[in-house]
């Protein structure tokens, strides 16, 4: 497997096309787009990594699996009165569906959704103890207190917020945010801002490979039938009006990022998390792409087999 990831890390870096790196949020702009990395935590407890795998990045809709995870630890199946659960087709900032579905994101995963999911979360709190449940939550499921919020990147979302801001006023406008657009935006953007490395975040995910349970520490953070119903999320919507492309040449659930970050999630075997700053038209990572679709041809372990 060590070999493999190499393998992967080599070609990577022999790419020439290497995508756009996000610019519309200033702070991310500054990336340098030669970067990539591999990390690969196996139910079994192995580690493998390549390239520069500690290197913390911004996780940015990564980090929607994870407050998705903790609404529905919350209030369970009465989140989806608000927010669907079907792919979009349309892209991550998209605000057209919304004014003919009554201001109802259609997933967890767009941005409309993942703001009425920070919503709901609020529950009357402030934005940061919000933020103090999510970053203990990451904290916990990737074990590394060291894990923080890039307050310069929250910043630099916060400052450039007209488009989110439009999403969060039109959905408020339906009826269906409960809080200060202000403070939910402030809260949806320090959850953006998380900074993790690709060891840390294919940790942090091994839950989701291992039926709710985290490892190695063996603590069930979700049921079963939760880990399956947020992987199958991911497959469907987690690539936004890309997902079926990323079905198509990967086959595992997935969860992309503007930071060039995706989480991969394969059932029963683990959890690998790429990150290449560089990205494609739909704004996910283009080579992080590219080295998972030669993963899961060499490893056979997409969910559709071989
Ligand atoms: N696709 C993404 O990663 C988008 C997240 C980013 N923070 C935004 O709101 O635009």
């Amino acid at each position: 497997m060590q070999d493999l990831l190499n393998e992967i890390a080599e070609a990577m870096a022999a790419e020439t096309e290497r995508g756009k790196v996000a610019d519309y949020i200033p702070e991310l702009a500054h990336v340098d787009p030669k970067q990539f990395a591999i990390s690969l935590a196996t139910v079994k407890g192995e580690r493998y990594s390549a390239g520069c795998a500690t290197t913390p990045f911004s996780i940015q809709s990564i980090s929607k699996v994870f407050t998705l995870t903790i609404a529905l630890g919350k209030m369970g199946d009465a989140l989806w009165s608000n927010v669907g659960r079907e792919p979009s087709g349309d892209p991550f900032n998209s605000i057209v569906q919304l004014e003919h579905e009554g201001g109802k994101p259609r997933n967890p995963f767009i941005n409309a959704g993942a703001i009425a999911v920070v919503d709901a979360i609020m529950m009357g709190h402030e934005p940061k103890e919000t933020l103090a449940e999510l970053l203990s939550f990451v904290r916990y499921i990737a074990d590394d207190e060291s894990i923080c919020f890039d307050h310069v990147v929250a910043a630099s979302e916060m400052a450039h917020r007209d488009r989110n801001a439009s999403l969060a006023h039109f959905m408020k406008a339906f009826g269906r945010l409960r809080h200060d657009v202000d403070k939910i935006l402030g809260t949806y953007f320090h959850q953006c801002a998380i900074a993790m490395s690709c060891e840390q975040l294919a940790h942090a995910g091994l839950f989701l490979a291992s039926d709710g349970v985290n490892q190695p520490s063996n603590i069930r953070v979700v049921s079963p039938q939760r880990a399956r119903r947020i992987n199958s999320l991911m497959m469907m919507c987690g690539h936004y009006d890309a997902s079926g492309e990323f079905a198509f040449r990967v086959g595992l659930p997935g969860k992309s990022g503007v930071g060039g970050g995706i989480l991969a999630i394969a059932p029963g075997q683990g959890s690998i998390a790429v990150w290449s700053p560089g990205l494609d038209d739909y704004g996910n990572s283009l080579l992080g792409t590219k080295a998972l679709e030669m993963f899961v041809q060499r490893t056979g372990w997409s969910v559709f087999g071989h």
